[in-house]
């Protein structure tokens, strides 16, 4: 993808006709420069009718160029709008495991770096397209005073083109390395701003993180950017002193080599200067440019990875609804494996033979590392099973009904992301049984709703908790999965968590499954499921019962 096919993939009506008020632009830039070389160089026209027709092109000057600069800021930034959109929305299609793998930081360096580079170059472009056209109106204007005056111009050119195109391939190599130089250099601000406290609190670590990690990085990065950015500046200084040889060329030579005339060697001349500042902000722009090709590689290339793992799966226009009258919800022989490279080590989950139905309450323990927030993941849709499958009353989940699937849940992750506000829930009495849960949740002396907002998320880790379960309890599905929600809450609360709420969920026929490791409360459970190093211990055996499956 380059910036223009990006562009014209807009609106290339918009781009065409911004194009042709460009060159019309340039054109009349030209004329202005013939009617200034004719003003110097012939008397006899009167010079009222010169100043008229001068004041007149500049104003036409003046509507080609806004129009064409108006006509290209609004299609880049209809562009960027978009790529910004189509990025995001590529990010929430694509599978989690995919985006686990590419890492938070490498999809924040898009955002943060990629985008805001592009953002430039396409500022960049309006004035780019009016100093070619006026390029390109010079040019016709010298051809016109003298032929071989567009020859010498054009060896200008192309000598100025071809020395800058050599020291174009090692900046760009280093601005290529710079911008991978950002990827880790974000992983290492996320570390900064998360692992803040642990920094603050050790003085070895801290100088450690900073002159082992963050220096080399942020050293790094100065010197790529410097490294391209040096032979940018050898470009363009060059480029640019070649044109005043352009301009000694045509003054020196031109008389030499044609015996022009004097009013004719002073357009040639005059020309040559217009067409001089024009080439140089041509110049000044490909650094930018070219960035931007980097930048827009590099998005292409999150795109491409995040597009090519979205699998097939279908991502449905219309709200896909969610089935409240299901009976069994089973996984047959389902898998997940954890590969890491780095290590050339994996973890295996499975194969699990596994069945729910409305209603039960399902404890789900192990120890760390065991695989219970995998197992969540797969039967959340979240992972689909490498083997095996999940089936619904019957029906198999695939790529078609995946996204419908996961209506049937809420989950509460142990690492869960708490909203600022009930975003995604209508209903007309939001506010009030938002309070009424909030009474329930003990936060009502702390966060009130109002229109569906928090009026503050700056709450203990318990009590943000608390909040993720009222929205929880507010999405009212018919299957809920908590992961360790309990872990940080105080004893009285987790009484009430585990006496009160899951007995009242499973009496509203919801079907609950908890992982935990509170021992203390595995009587409240209808089945308890024990993994170990990615095995489930607990057969799966009757549904109804209770007890008899407890072989902890
Ligand atoms: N995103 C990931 N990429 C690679 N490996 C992972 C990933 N997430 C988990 N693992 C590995 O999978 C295994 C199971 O992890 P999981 O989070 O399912 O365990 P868990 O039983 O929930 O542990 P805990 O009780 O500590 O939360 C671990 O050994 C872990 O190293």
């Amino acid at each position: 993808m380059n910036l223009l096919k990006l562009l014209l993939g807009y609106s290339w009506r918009n781009v065409a006709l911004a194009a042709v008020a460009g060159l019309a632009g340039g054109a009349i830039s030209a004329s202005i420069l013939a009617v200034i070389n004719t003003s110097l160089t012939r008397r006899d026209i009167p010079l009222g009718q010169l100043a008229l027709l001068f004041g007149a092109l500049v104003l036409a000057m003046l509507v080609c160029n806004l129009l064409s600069r108006i006509l290209l800021l609004q299609v880049s930034q209809q562009a960027l709008m978009d790529l910004r959109l189509q990025l995001s929305r590529q990010i929430l299609a694509a599978p989690l495991l995919q985006l686990e793998r590419a890492g938070i930081s490498r999809l924040f360096a898009t955002f943060t770096d990629d985008i805001p580079t592009i953002a430039a170059s396409l500022f960049q472009l309006p004035p780019f397209c009016i100093n070619a056209a006026i390029l390109i109106g010079c040019l016709g204007y010298i051809t016109w005073l003298a032929p071989l005056g567009l020859a010498i111009a054009i060896a200008a050119i192309v000598l100025s083109l071809s020395s800058y195109k050599l020291l174009e391939a090692p900046a760009t190599r280093y601005f290529i390395q710079a911008r991978e130089e950002w990827d880790r250099l974000i992983r290492h601000f996320q570390a900064l701003t998360e692992g803040n406290k642990e920094l603050k609190l050790h003085w070895r670590r801290r100088e450690a993180f900073v002159s082992d990690n963050l220096r080399p990085s942020v050293q790094n990065l100065y010197e790529h950017n410097v490294a391209g950015g040096r032979y940018f500046a050898v470009a363009i200084s060059w480029a640019q002193a070649l044109h005043f040889l352009l301009v000694g060329a045509l003054l020196f030579l031109l008389p030499l080599l044609a015996g022009v005339s004097s009013p004719v060697l002073t357009g040639c001349t005059l020309t040559a200067f217009y067409m001089a500042g024009a080439i140089g902000a041509l110049f000044e722009a490909l650094p930018i440019l070219q960035r931007a090709q980097v930048a827009l590689a590099k998005v292409e290339a999150l795109g491409l990875t995040l597009a090519s793992a979205t699998g097939g799966e279908s991502q449905p226009a219309e709200e896909p609804t969610s089935s409240t009258a299901w009976q069994r919800l089973e996984l047959v022989a389902a898998t997940h494996t954890y590969y890491r490279e780095q290590e050339d080590d994996y973890f295996s989950l499975g194969p699990i033979h596994l069945s729910f139905v409305p209603g039960e309450v399902v404890f789900l323990v192990g120890g760390n590392g065991s695989g219970k927030t995998t197992l969540a993941k797969l039967l959340l849709g979240l992972y689909p099973p490498e083997t095996g499958e999940i089936r619904l009353d019957g029906i198999p989940i695939d790529d078609h009904n995946r996204e419908q699937y996961r209506q049937l849940f809420t989950a509460v992750f142990s690492d869960g992301y708490l909203f600022e506000n009930l975003i995604g829930l209508d209903h007309p009495e939001l506010d009030r049984r938002a309070g009424d849960y909030l009474e329930r949740l003990q936060l009502k002396h702390k966060v009130s709703v109002r229109s569906g907002e928090f009026s503050t998320v700056a709450l203990s880790q318990g009590q943000r908790k608390r909040l993720t379960l009222l929205t929880a309890y507010l999405e009212d599905r018919p299957f809920y999965i908590f992961d360790e929600w309990a872990a940080n809450q105080d004893p009285h609360f987790k009484d009430i968590f585990y006496l009160k709420l899951l007995p009242e969920l499973k009496e509203r026929g919801k079907t609950v499954l908890v992982i935990t490791h509170d021992d203390r409360y595995f009587p409240v459970a209808d089945r308890i499921l024990k993994l170990e190093n990615g095995r489930l211990l607990a057969p799966e055996a009757t549904l109804s019962g209770v007890t008899g499956e407890r072989t902890l």
